[in-house]
């Protein structure tokens, strides 16, 4: 599932219509039926429907819709916020045959008492007002039709878009529609994962309205979503001659006497996700403490670290933030023969060392949340989530490394500026320790998988779906701790292989 910007959207559109030739009233009405079809199985005889209208084609795949529903058996009122002699092209189209089917539209400007009226007894709005071609602030008349929808007491449905939200997921301050159900059409715009438009489109389904994939190719979309199905195709495989050194035999540098936890956390995460041979370097008064905990590692001290035999480092979490941790950073950014990841205190020493990261051919990780990111970048973290998407992929881009950037929906990119969005996880990992377990996971998929980026997306799905699956099993989001994910990752990741596909 591709996830694309207006101006990709906008041209994928342009393709289809003009190179593929399925004209633009054509994907009107697969929209609109689209809309419809989701809609239809929990209509209600009699129900009071209120369907807003705008002036452009998202206006359109409303008039599609509000024609299925004459025939429905609901109490429908179409509104429309222009003057009828304002729609234009494909839009008007479906107007006129929204009319000759026997509907009525009413308009907003000319009866505001009675729109208010309707929206106040409706049980469902639809909201088809603005979509992907509003930018900017909405225009005054537009904001009062928002407020209106939002006052209301129906469950509001927006097609493809909330409206008042611009696509491309930039800072507003403005209002836009709160929606409970929001019904993208094709595919998932930017504004779904970034803050603070995502908190308008509550539930989301994406609807396909036959566009085909072609389309999108050409239009360069080089942006998706990862999804249960890519895992199952692209997790590893054990080779049942295999033996231990099969899978890799990293190291794992982390934990310090403040965050013994940390390295504990990551080092029973990576061996819980498949690592065939772990040590973990961590400081001398450490090592007692959590030795006992994790007999299946070997340990290597710090003052005797040696990176030959090994087939990846990992490096940060927990690690403090005493200047020496800072030589132990540039020490595996300088070891050029293996992968490695680089997390959390170990990301916070980069700054000043983004010439090698440039400078290194083998795989980089690094895993920051929007705080280090932002000091990575020597800016503010709202800076970092105003434009998640751009800021990660300048920065993969520059120096060459794969960037899982944190968050809600976290965002993945490759050094060649490809972009993968997670969609699993809930505000359950929103706590310490999280980060450590996927530090883990990722580091153990590292060594196993064939391809990178696989790996990193894998893990992140992973990690996430141990939180989904943990709520959905006996936990609330309060109280999962960073021990509860790790002991969760068999359950999840038997699900997973049970169906893996490729
Ligand atoms: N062929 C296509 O382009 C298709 C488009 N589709 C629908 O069309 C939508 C995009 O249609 P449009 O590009 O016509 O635009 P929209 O219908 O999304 O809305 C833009 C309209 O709002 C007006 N507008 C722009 N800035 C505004 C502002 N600040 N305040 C208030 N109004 C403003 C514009 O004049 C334009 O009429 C999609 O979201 C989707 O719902 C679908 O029907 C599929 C096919
Ligand atoms: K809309």
């Amino acid at each position: 599932m591709h996830v694309v910007s207006r101006e990709e959207m906008q041209a994928i559109d342009r393709y289809t219509i003009g190179q593929i030739g399925l004209g633009g009233p054509l994907l009107m009405e697969n929209a609109g039926r689209a809309v419809y079809d989701e809609l239809a199985p929990n209509l209600k005889k009699g129900e009071k429907i209120c369907v807003v209208l705008g002036k452009g084609n998202n206006g359109g795949d409303g008039f599609v819709a509000a024609r299925m529903l004459l025939d429905s058996g609901v109490d429908e009122e179409v509104w429309l916020l222009p003057d009828p002699l304002e729609i234009k092209g494909d839009a008007a189209y479906h107007m006129n045959a929204f009319l000759k089917a026997g509907g009525r539209i009413r308009t907003i400007q000319e009866e505001r008492e009675a729109f208010s009226q309707s929206i106040g007894e409706a049980d469902l709005v639809i909201d088809a007002l603005l979509g992907t071609g509003f930018q900017g602030t909405p225009y005054p008349e537009c904001l009062e039709v928002i407020d209106q929808m939002n006052q209301s007491k129906a469950t509001v449905v927006s097609v493809d878009l909330p409206s008042g939200v611009p696509a491309n997921g930039e800072f507003f301050s403005h209002h836009a529609v709160a929606a409970d159900l929001t019904l993208t059409l094709e595919c998932p715009k930017l504004a779904q994962f970034v803050q603070p438009a995502a908190r308008c489109f509550g539930e989301v389904r994406t609807l396909s309205i036959g566009i085909p994939e072609v389309s999108v190719q050409q239009a360069g979309v080089r942006r998706k979503v990862w999804r249960e199905e890519d895992v199952r195709c692209t997790l590893p495989h054990r080779d049942p001659f295999s033996h231990k050194g099969s899978h890799g035999k990293g190291l794992l540098i982390a934990g310090s006497e403040q965050m013994s936890g940390a390295a504990f956390f990551s080092a029973r995460a990576a061996l819980r996700s498949g690592i065939g041979l772990l040590s973990l370097s961590v400081p001398d008064e450490v090592r007692p403490t959590i030795a006992s905990h994790l007999p299946e590692t070997m340990f290597m001290p710090r003052s005797a670290l040696d990176f030959q035999g090994l087939s990846g480092i990992a490096i940060g979490p927990g690690l403090g933030r005493e200047p020496e941790q800072a030589d132990l950073v540039r020490r595996v950014l300088e070891y050029d023969s293996v992968p490695c990841v680089i997390d959390a205190d170990g990301i916070y020493y980069l700054s000043g060392m983004t010439e090698l990261l440039r400078k290194r051919k083998s795989p980089i990780v690094l895993t920051p949340h929007p705080g280090e990111m932002a000091h990575l970048l020597g800016t503010s973290v709202s800076e970092v989530e105003k434009s998640r998407f751009d800021v990660s992929k300048q920065f993969a881009e520059k120096f060459g490394v794969y960037l899982v950037l944190k968050g809600r929906n976290t965002i993945i990119t490759a050094p060649d500026g490809g972009q993968v969005v997670n969609t699993t996880g809930n505000a359950a990992l929103a706590k310490g320790g999280s980060g450590d377990v996927l530090t883990g996971i990722l580091f153990a998929f590292l060594l196993q998988h064939g391809r990178t980026l696989d790996a990193v997306c894998n893990a992140v799905y992973l990690h996430g779906a141990l939180a989904d699956d943990l709520v959905k099993t006996g936990h609330s989001q309060l109280d999962v701790l960073a021990t509860d994910l790790i002991e969760h990752i068999p359950p999840v990741l038997h699900h997973l292989y049970q169906k893996a596909t490729c």
